[in-house]
């Protein structure tokens, strides 16, 4: 069956009338509502009422579903279950394990992707690329936008060898000259969609938003009792204190004022060794405080080293770039460097796809020290010369995991062979994550020095303790309903629902309005301004439901999210971690509800298993026996031959930790020089 056929089965009249019908009358038009929030009145308007919900029944989205029918590319191998492939296209999900394992992109038919919401090439820019860097990318693209967003990118070419970042970012081919910018379109590579011509709302001004925090909740002393490795050769020894870091008077303020009074571990180990100017992988829990544990160190260098006074230049050369995989992320980063710099001449710029690439380059020529990116757009700023790497000294990839692996992995080393980008030996290079698989941390030898330290709080890969973890056995019949029960149990709290693909996000969150509770979404198939809109609504609480596909499992620091649940469990655990961490962050608690679905998730059970009893969570002792039966006697989920899950791969050592507030203990690598080398 061609890709066509299945292109064909997709669009049946419930799916094909529901989305974009949706899409336009709700969204497209301009319409400001960019909620769920149904009143029942609303239910009966025309745009809604052609979906088939009224249904109520397992024909139609669920027959769909019960063949993972909403995701094309499911179709695409004619997969009946979830089993050894890896979606591209509609699922946002980072396949892993259950999906053919991290390098699962490889089966990729590539070329899909989001190519309208990026397609912001700019004419008006005057900018047909001559070349540049990357060689001639309009020519890459063939026919023209037949204005069909909604087909443009869920549909894509065949065969283009490309690779849709699940996430939200695009990466198109690996091959020669295969590469092509998110603002030309080039993801889905047959399709130039429509002009993006959003314009994010600048950020706040006055000081009282820009400091504006959440209060740290009551396990945050806890924090403290965490177990923490530092390995690698003569790491510095930790801070207890900020007075010890020795930051500037204007940064001390600036934390004060953002209401920190105390280091969480790890930035206690962290702040120290950028300082010292390493090198760092630093693994820590969801909610801890990554984001300061980089920022602080490197803008407390910056302001000592003198920085590049901000002003016009066509290109600007930032001493910082800083990346993340998704818009939302780098935009809170982004805050996090302007609160952190406040007052200070550093100035941070942010750009990313899904907005007008005239604003991003605008933002830019006004002058640049910390660049706050995501890849796609980077890489594009890059090639139009508005962007020079000579000076970069510090380069941070903020979930480093997924910045590394097979979906964004060939555009970070593009970066760092980028010209003017300078040696891993000339610059600094960071990575954190709550997660750090071995496979990837290999592959970060890369990119870091070979004497750089890691740092491991607590469990790497580990669930947030502070985060009560409920599994649920629901079969995917009785989901809507388990929901709808557990959702009106809760009440106003504000609750992220996860699933598993776009198309899924938006039936659900369509069915939970039905249901008249008020619900919003994000994922990738939204238009950038609808999923700023979306987060807006969580945020303040107009919409307390938040329906996401795994474009929203990381990083997001939303205060007040008292519920995760996934109404689908992800492909992988480290999905997993990350999506429940968006409750119980600094120091709050916070409770994740997952529907185990016996029918697909029992690959998941073992390593479900294992992060609940590593985060002292009750084990069902149904989930322990299928853990048992999928993996055989030798299993035992409560095992834990080493207290850190996953540690540095260099582990050539022998391990020693310590309690973080007890000073520092580290664990010593043998001397780089001696180790092998990963160049
Ligand atoms: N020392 C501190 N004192 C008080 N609050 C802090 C401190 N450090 C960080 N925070 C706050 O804790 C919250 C979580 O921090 P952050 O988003 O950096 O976590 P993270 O470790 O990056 O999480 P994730 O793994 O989900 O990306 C933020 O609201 C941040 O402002």
């Amino acid at each position: 069956m061609g890709d066509e056929d299945w292109e064909a089965e997709i669009i049946k009249p419930h799916i094909s009338s529901y989305v974009p019908v949706f899409e336009k009358d709700r969204y497209s038009s301009g319409a400001n509502g960019d909620t769920f929030n149904r009143t029942p009145a609303s239910s009966s308007d025309p745009g809604f009422s052609n979906n088939k919900f009224e249904e109520g029944d397992s024909s139609g989205f669920w027959r769909e579903s019960s063949i993972d029918c909403e995701d094309n590319q499911t179709r695409n191998r004619g997969f009946s279950k979830r089993g050894g492939y890896q979606d591209g296209n509609d699922s946002e999900a980072l396949g892993s394990s259950r999906r053919g394992g991290r390098g699962s992109f490889r089966g990729c038919r590539g070329g899909f992707g989001r190519g309208s919401p990026n397609s912001d090439y700019e004419q008006d820019e005057g900018t047909q690329r001559s070349g540049g860097i990357f060689g001639s990318r309009r020519s890459a693209l063939s026919g023209a936008g037949n204005g069909d967003t909604f087909q443009s990118r869920s549909g894509g070419g065949s065969g283009r060898g490309g690779y849709k970042g699940l996430n939200e970012e695009v990466i198109t081919g690996s091959g020669k000259n295969s590469w092509k910018s998110e603002a030309e379109g080039g993801e889905s590579g047959d399709t130039q969609g429509p002009k993006v011509t959003y314009i994010p709302p600048p950020p706040p001004e006055d000081e009282d938003s820009i400091f504006a925090h959440y209060q740290t909740g009551i396990n945050f002393d806890k924090y403290d009792t965490i177990l923490v490795e530092v390995s690698g050769h003569d790491p510095p020894p930790a801070i207890l204190t900020f007075e010890e870091a020795n930051l500037c008077q204007t940064l001390n303020n600036n934390i004060a004022k953002a209401g920190y009074t105390k280091l969480t571990p790890v930035q206690k180990y962290s702040i120290p060794i950028i300082q010292g100017g390493r090198d760092l992988m630093a693994c820590a829990q969801t909610g801890s405080g990554k984001t300061a544990a980089f920022l602080l160190p490197i803008l407390a260098h910056m302001m000592r080293d003198g920085i590049t006074a901000s002003r016009f230049k066509e290109l600007q050369e930032p001493e910082c770039i800083i990346v993340a995989p998704t818009r939302e992320l780098i935009n809170q980063i982004y805050l996090e460097a302007r609160k952190f710099s406040f007052g200070t001449c550093v100035r941070a710029v942010v750009i990313y796809g899904g907005t007008q690439l005239g604003h991003s380059i605008r933002q830019i020529v006004q002058g640049c020290n910390i660049l706050c990116a995501t890849p796609g757009r980077l890489m594009d700023v890059i090639g139009k010369e508005k962007i020079g790497l000579r000076q970069v000294k510090y380069l941070v990839l903020d979930e480093a995991d997924r910045m590394l692996d097979m979906g964004f992995g060939p555009e970070m080393k593009k970066l760092i062979s980028c010209p003017g980008m300078p040696s891993k030996e000339q610059r600094q290079t960071l990575m954190f994550s709550a997660t750090f698989p071995e496979e990837i941390q290999r592959l970060a030898g890369e990119f870091l020095k070979s004497n750089y330290l890691f740092v491991a709080v607590g469990q790497v890969g580990g669930a947030c303790r502070d985060v009560q973890q409920t599994i649920l056995q629901v079969g995917q019949y009785s989901k809507r309903e388990k929901l709808v029960e557990i959702l009106r149990n809760i009440g106003d709290e504000r609750t992220m629902v996860f699933v598993e693909t776009k198309k899924k996000a938006d039936f659900i969150a369509t069915f939970l309005c039905q249901e008249k509770i008020s619900t919003t979404s994000i994922h990738g198939d939204r238009e950038q301004r609808e999923r700023e809109q979306a987060l807006g609504d969580f945020r303040c609480g107009k919409c307390p439901v938040l329906v996401a596909t795994s474009v929203a499992a990381r990083g997001l620091d939303i205060e007040n999210v008292q519920h995760v649940i996934n109404f689908d469990l992800p492909s992988t655990i480290d999905e997993y971690v990350h999506r429940i961490g968006r409750t119980g962050r600094c120091g709050n608690t916070g409770r994740a509800i997952s529907f185990f679905d016996l029918e697909s998730d029992s690959q998941l059970a073992q390593p479900l298993v294992k992060v609940l009893s590593d985060a002292q969570q009750d084990v069902p002792a149904w989930l322990e026996e299928i853990a048992f039966s999928t993996y055989g006697p030798g299993f035992s989920g409560n095992a834990r031959g080493n207290v850190f899950a996953s540690v540095d791969t260099r582990k050539n050592y022998h391990g020693k930790s310590s309690l973080n507030t007890a000073g520092f203990s580290s664990t010593q690598a043998p001397n780089p020089v001696d180790d092998e080398s990963w160049d």
